[in-house]
């Protein structure tokens, strides 16, 4: 206990200041008996340091501190600090006055002096809670060390104060209230904080009863802290609060002879399933489940809950209303103080938005946009599946890889809307011929790919895939137009072409890519053979732009003779590829690939500054009239500026454009005359030589070749195949006299007998090219040949 003055001096006088009664530790500390206090007057035990003048009532030293003696029955004069309060909180009806001595520091008698009349003083300053005692003017009379601790003040302050203050403001007059309670009926509680000197609140539960001290009425009381449980009390209410305000519905159940009842549900369980509390308490949770779904994840939970452990499990619950909705649940258990589980939490949370969200992103992934069919990604998926099914199944899947034809001409010649609309309507009519649990997906702008499970035979396979292709290649209406759709499809088969998803994939491809250069739109089955046709084609295709950069391609040139004089006045620049792995490539297996690839325009203008090279070496050997014939094709003349480019490049060389001579065939030119008649045109304004190559073969309309700006036109070399073929002869002599009839002059070509040359010469074609005469030379070779003017014999 401190000693701080325990127990306090305390007189009650009267308003004249007669000693009407006082405690035994006045007797202590003055060391008077009772009998000779009894009567005194206060001035004749304490003297007050007042200043000169009359001696103020004792009414005006109330509430004020005062100092002065305190005169002891030993003659000792003890310096005091003296307490004046009315023994009443009413002011108005103040007669007496509670006389409070305190002796100042260094002044006191020792502390067992004092409060050796109070025997449970130990248990007092041991107490785990604020002890005081209070006269009726609401003073501290005794207090222990944790009161000192609550208020934050030292001993020597405490009873200056009444006890209201050490409230906050709003509180003092239930404090007053509660005080008077205990003297009026002997008892009093109340919870309140005490505020410290320097602000610290603590919340005490103070419990008062009614006695006296000596003859000093007062209150003896306890204050116990309670500020740990206001702070549980606040934090359960917080949480109460977060329960009731979760979006998340939440229930409690608790544990009834392994049942599990509703006790509580939060706003958001009313919401989210449509049921109050009113409704469910009592009920168990599983009232919500939907019969047969979920079996597993309503297993784990049972379980978990036999277990008494959490659990967390995704199902599928029903509202009141009837919905189904996704809840991923959460139960964890809940124990008591014994450690017992008394109660379940279980927290749900509605994730069908997610799940629809999910699903709709999941649809995206996985599905192309403009067709709604699989993608590229699911088509894996289910083709991986399927072969495993088919794998233990011991059946077949079949892979059918499309392309559509002409969607770019599509594209380019009604518009992208168009070309959607065909996408569109293919898809549909591919869904139309396909089985439930086939899939059909798009793979690629044009590409679509059909996952055919379990077929019945290779004929039936077959029979589908024809169907499809006429059902593709079926006039699609777009604005009042009609757009003729073909397509190209490789079939492949599980197990036969492959084991494995890609090796499928990869064969239905190439049977695809196949089916392209055997003309398009026609069906091909994936085989051996035809992997080795498109690896070769593959193959071509990766090293040919390498092969244009690297200077792999040779120019050779045939030679041209006039069938009159059998000089030679001209030859056509064939190029090949000298390919430093496989040798010699012939045109034949790399030009359509370039044509496929684009790579031809690259080629063409090489082979074109090649011609103009050789063509500026010859002339430098005085071989000024000799024409260079250069192979055109429908891509270059398509490109743009490119009469201005040919135009650059014959400058650079210094060439005169009438020694080089385009050919371009008939097919190209009839494939979009009118085109083409506006790109001849600005050929032949260089001044270049134009000629038709493999006239006859083609369907030229006699308006278009009258308005062609060409100067030969030269025969295909399969009408001279055989000259004893009389209809053939029809064809190449008229061909001459029409070539003649137009004024251009007839080179025949693939000429490669004595009886073709004289068949020629009878029917007056001008220029022949063959292998009677020579095959195409080496540069050097065909200038040494012009120089010696080696000629055609008679
Ligand atoms: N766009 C380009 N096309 C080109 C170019 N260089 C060649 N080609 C085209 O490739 C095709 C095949 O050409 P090639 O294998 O060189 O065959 C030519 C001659 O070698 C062959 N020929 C010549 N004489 C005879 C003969 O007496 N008999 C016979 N069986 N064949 C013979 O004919 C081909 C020339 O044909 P053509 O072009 O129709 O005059 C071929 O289509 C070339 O056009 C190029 O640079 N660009």
């Amino acid at each position: 206990m401190n000693l701080s003055p325990l127990p306090l001096a305390v007189f009650v006088v009267d308003a004249a200041g007669a000693v009407t009664s006082w405690n035994k530790a006045c007797e202590k500390l003055a060391g008077y008996p009772a009998a000779d206090i009894d009567g005194m007057t206060l001035e004749r035990i304490i003297e007050f340091d007042d200043p000169p003048g009359p001696t103020p009532r004792i009414a005006a030293r109330a509430d004020a501190e005062n100092d002065g003696v305190l005169k002891c029955a030993d003659g000792r004069r003890l310096g005091v600090r003296i307490m004046v309060a009315p023994q009443s909180f009413d002011v108005e009806q103040a007669g007496t006055f509670s006389v409070i001595v305190i002796p100042r520091a260094g002044q006191l008698p020792p502390r067992y002096a004092l409060i050796q009349d109070l025997p449970v003083a130990d248990i007092i300053e041991s107490l785990p809670c604020v002890f005081y005692v209070i006269d009726q003017s609401g003073h501290l009379l005794l207090w222990n060390k944790p009161l000192e601790e609550a208020l934050e003040m030292e001993a020597k302050e405490l009873p200056t104060s009444n006890v209201k203050f050490f409230f906050d403001e709003k509180d003092r007059p239930l404090i007053v209230e509660k005080i008077l309670s205990a003297f009026e009926y002997g008892c009093s509680t109340h919870e309140a904080e005490l505020i410290g000197k320097h602000g610290k609140r603590t919340a005490f539960l103070f419990q008062c009863a009614r006695t006296s001290l000596g003859n000093v009425p007062c209150v003896f009381g306890t204050g116990l802290d309670i500020s740990a449980r206001k702070q549980a009390e606040l934090g359960l209410r917080v949480r109460e609060r977060a329960i009731y305000s979760s979006l998340n519905a939440i229930v409690i159940t608790y544990c009834e002879e392994g049942e599990h009842r509703i006790e509580y549900v939060n706003p958001a369980f009313e919401r989210i399933t449509g049921y109050t509390l009113a409704e469910i308490r009592g009920r168990d949770p599983r009232f919500m489940g939907i019969p047969g779904c979920d079996e597993d994840e309503r297993r784990r939970i049972r379980d978990a809950l036999k277990r008494k452990e959490s659990v967390r499990a995704v199902l599928r619950n029903s509202r009141k209303n009837g919905d189904i909705f996704w809840n991923d649940l959460r139960i964890d258990p809940v124990s008591n103080i014994d450690g017992d589980i008394t109660h379940f939490v279980g927290v749900i949370n509605d994730i069908t938005e997610a799940r629809h969200y999910e699903r709709r992103l999941h649809h995206l992934a996985h599905h192309d946009p403009l067709t709604g069919l699989a993608n590229r990604t699911l088509l894996q998926e289910r083709l991986r599946f399927a072969i495993d099914h088919a794998q233990h199944a011991g059946s077949m899947v079949a892979l059918a890889f499309l392309d559509l034809d002409n969607f770019k001409h599509i594209n380019d010649n009604f518009g992208h809307a168009a070309g959607d609309h065909v996408l569109r309507e293919t898809a549909q009519r591919l869904r139309e011929n396909m089985r439930e649990d086939d899939v059909i997906a798009r793979v690629g702008g044009d590409e679509f790919v059909l996952l055919m499970c379990n077929p019945a035979s290779h004929e039936s396979i077959a029979d589908l895939v024809e169907r499809i292709r006429r059902g593709v290649m079926a006039p699609v209406l777009m604005n009042g137009q009609e757009i003729f759709p073909g397509t190209s499809i490789g079939v492949s088969l599980f197990p036969e072409d492959g084991d494995t998803p890609e090796k499928i994939m990869r064969a239905a491809d190439a049977a695809m890519y196949h089916a392209k250069t055997l003309g398009k739109n026609n069906f091909q089955f994936y085989s051996a053979e035809l992997n080795q046709i498109v690896h070769e084609h593959l193959m071509l295709e990766a090293s040919l732009s390498r092969a244009i950069r690297e200077h792999e391609m040779v120019l050779d040139y045939q030679p041209k003779v006039d069938l009159r004089t059998g000089k030679v006045v001209g030859a056509e620049a064939l190029v090949r590829w000298r390919h430093p792995v496989e040798g010699m490539i012939p045109p034949d297996r790399f030009i359509p690939v370039a044509e496929e690839t684009g790579l031809i325009v690259p080629l063409g203008e090489w082979v074109i500054d090649e011609a103009c090279g050789a063509l500026k070496a010859m002339r430098a050997l005085g071989m000024d009239d000799f024409v260079i014939a250069v192979n055109l094709s429908a891509r270059q003349l398509r490109q743009r500026q490119f009469a201005e480019r040919l135009g650059e490049t014959l400058r650079r060389h210094g060439v005169d454009p009438r020694n080089l001579e385009l050919e371009v065939t008939e097919s190209q030119l009839m494939e979009q005359p009118e085109d083409a008649l506006g790109v001849l045109g600005q050929l032949k304004a260089l001044g270049v030589r134009l000629s038709i190559d493999d006239f006859g073969t083609g369907y030229s309309s006699l308006s278009h070749l009258q308005k062609f700006p060409v100067d030969y036109i030269k025969i295909d070399r399969s009408f001279l195949g055989n000259v004893g073929h009389d209809g053939h002869l029809v064809i190449t002599r008229a061909i001459i006299a029409l070539g003649h009839n137009l004024k251009l002059k007839v080179v025949a070509e693939g000429v490669e007998t004595r009886e073709q040359i004289a068949f020629l010469r009878k029917h007056n074609c001008d220029q022949m090219q063959g292998y009677y005469f020579s095959p195409a030379l080496p540069q050097d070779v065909l200038q040494e040949m012009v120089a010696r003017d080696q000629r055609l014999p008679d």
